[in-house]
C-alpha cells in the first residue's frame, strides 16, 4: 500500500469508529477486506488510527470536523506532513481537498488542545496540579513497549541477550529492576523464543513498579482480588518463588492464566470463593484506566460521570469485602490504573475512616511523566482488632 492508500484505509477505520464500532473490531473488519495489506501496511494503518484516537479532538478542529476524512486532514496538518500527499486522488488514496476544506480547520485550545474531555480536563487540573498538563501530553503520545523478566527463570541481562539475538533490542528501565524497554523489534516479540519460553512477559514498568513496592516475603500466604489476566499475579508468584491465589469477580479474564503461569513456570491457584486469613491482599480494582488511557485511548472519550460514579461505589466494596480476609498485621493494596483523586487518595480516605483498625503505611503515585502508566498504590496495614473478624 503506499502512504496515501493507508490514511485512505484510516479514514474509513475512524468513520466505523465515530458509528460506534470498537477500535480493535473496526481494525479487524478492514484488515478481513484487505488480504492485500502485508504486516507492514497493517500496523501502519493501526498507528494512525491510535493516533487519532488518542488525539481525537484536537486533530476534529484541526481538521474542520469529525468524518473519517476531517479526523486524518487534522492529524495530518497535527504532524507537518503535505496534505497533498496523502489527500492524492489517486485510486487508493482520498480524494483532493476542496477549497472549503483547505479553510475549514481551527487552532485547538484548552481542552480540546490537551484531547480531554471538558469535565476530565477540570478533574486533571484540579486534581494534578502542575503536572495537569504534562500528562494530558503523556496520554497524547504512543507508550514505549516493556517487558518484564522473569526471575523465576532468567536475570534481566540473559533475558536482554536471549532478545537480542531474536531481534529485539531493549535497554533497562531505572522505574523497576525487572524492566526492558523495547526500542526495536517490539512486533517480533509475541513469537520470539524468550517470549514462548517465559523469559519475558509483556508489562508495563509502572506495573512492575507497584508489585515491586509490594511487602512480599517469601513463604506468606498470597491473594490477588483482581486478577483479571493475571500480569501482577505472575509477577507476585516470581518474587514470592512460591504460590499465589488468583481470583477476579469475572473468572473468564483468567481464562489465559493457566498457560501464562505454565509458560513463566509460577505457581498460580485459581480461587472462586478466597477465604482467609492472607498475610497480603492486592486489588488491582477496576477503574477509569485513566493511567492507561495511551494505550487505550477510546476510554477517555467513553468515560462517563455516571460511570466514574459507579466505578467508585464497587472500588469502595472491594476494599470493604476484603479488609476481612486479611491477617492481624497483614497488608492490604489497594492500586488503580488512575490518576484521579477520586479513585485514589479519596477512597483510602473513606476506607480509614470506616475501618479504624487500620492504617495506611504506604501511598504512592507512580506518574505517567515518569515513562510508564499512571498507577497508584496504597499499602494499608490492619494495626487493630477488627470488628467484622
Ligand atoms: C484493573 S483489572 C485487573 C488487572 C490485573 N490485575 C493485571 O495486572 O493484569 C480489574 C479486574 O477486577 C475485576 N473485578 C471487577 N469487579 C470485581 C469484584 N467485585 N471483585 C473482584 N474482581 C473484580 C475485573 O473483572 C477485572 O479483571
Amino acid at each position: 500500500m503506499t502512504p496515501a492508500a493507508r490514511w485512505a484505509a484510516a479514514a474509513q477505520i475512524m468513520d466505523e469508529i465515530t458509528d460506534g464500532v470498537p477500535a480493535e473490531k473496526a481494525l479487524t473488519n478492514w484488515a478481513r477486506r484487505s488480504r492485500f495489506a502485508g504486516s507492514k501496511d497493517r500496523a501502519a494503518v493501526r498507528d494512525h488510527v491510535f493516533d487519532i484516537l488518542r488525539c481525537w479532538r484536537s486533530v476534529a478542529v484541526l481538521g474542520g470536523g469529525t468524518s473519517g476524512r476531517e479526523l486524518v486532514l487534522g492529524r495530518v496538518r497535527q504532524t507537518g506532513l503535505d496534505v497533498d500527499t496523502v489527500f492524492t486522488g489517486d485510486k487508493y488514496g482520498l480524494a483532493p481537498l476542496s477549497d472549503a476544506e483547505r479553510n475549514a480547520g481551527d487552532v485547538p485550545s484548552g481542552a480540546a488542545a490537551a484531547d480531554l474531555p471538558d469535565w476530565i480536563y477540570d478533574i486533571f487540573r484540579r486534581d494534578l496540579g502542575d503536572d495537569a498538563h504534562a500528562t494530558a501530553e503523556a496520554v497524547r503520545s504512543r507508550a514505549a513497549v516493556f517487558l518484564r523478566v522473569n526471575t523465576l527463570k532468567a536475570d534481566r541481562t540473559t533475558a536482554q541477550n536471549a532478545l537480542s539475538a531474536a531481534g529485539i533490542d531493549t535497554r533497562p528501565h531505572d522505574l523497576s529492576p525487572t524492566a526492558l524497554e523495547v526500542v526495536d523489534g517490539a512486533r517480533r516479540i509475541a513469537q520470539s523464543g524468550p517470549y514462548l519460553d517465559g523469559l519475558v512477559e509483556l508489562q508495563d514498568v509502572s506495573s512492575q513498579a507497584v508489585v515491586d513496592a509490594l511487602p512480599l516475603q517469601p513463604g506468606q500466604r498470597v491473594l490477588d482480588y483482581c486478577a483479571g489476566g493475571g500480569g501482577k499475579t505472575l509477577a507476585m508468584a516470581a518474587r514470592l518463588r512460591g504460590p499465589v491465589d488468583a481470583h477476579d469477580a469475572d473468572p473468564r479474564r483468567m481464562s489465559d492464566l493457566t498457560t501464562r503461569a505454565q509458560r513463566a513456570g509460577a505457581d498460580i491457584r485459581q480461587v472462586a470463593a478466597p477465604t482467609g486469613l492472607y498475610d497480603l491482599v492486592l486489588c488491582d480494582v477496576p477503574c477509569s484506566g485513566s493511567g492507561s488511557w495511551r494505550r487505550s485511548p477510546e476510554g477517555k472519550w467513553r468515560l462517563t460521570e455516571a460511570r466514574l460514579s459507579d466505578l467508585h461505589g464497587v472500588q469502595a466494596s472491594i476494599l470493604d469485602r476484603v479488609a476481612p480476609l486479611v491477617k492481624p498485621d497483614g497488608a492490604l493494596a489497594y492500586a488503580t490504573c488512575s490518576v484521579l483523586k477520586s479513585e485514589n487518595e479519596v477512597q483510602i480516605q473513606r476506607f480509614l475512616s470506616t475501618h479504624p483498625e487500620w492504617i495506611c503505611a504506604v501511598q504512592h503515585r507512580f506518574s505517567l511523566i515518569s515513562g510508564g502508566d499512571g498507577f497508584f498504590l496504597a499499602i494499608l496495614r490492619r494495626v487493630g482488632k477488627s470488628s467484622t473478624t
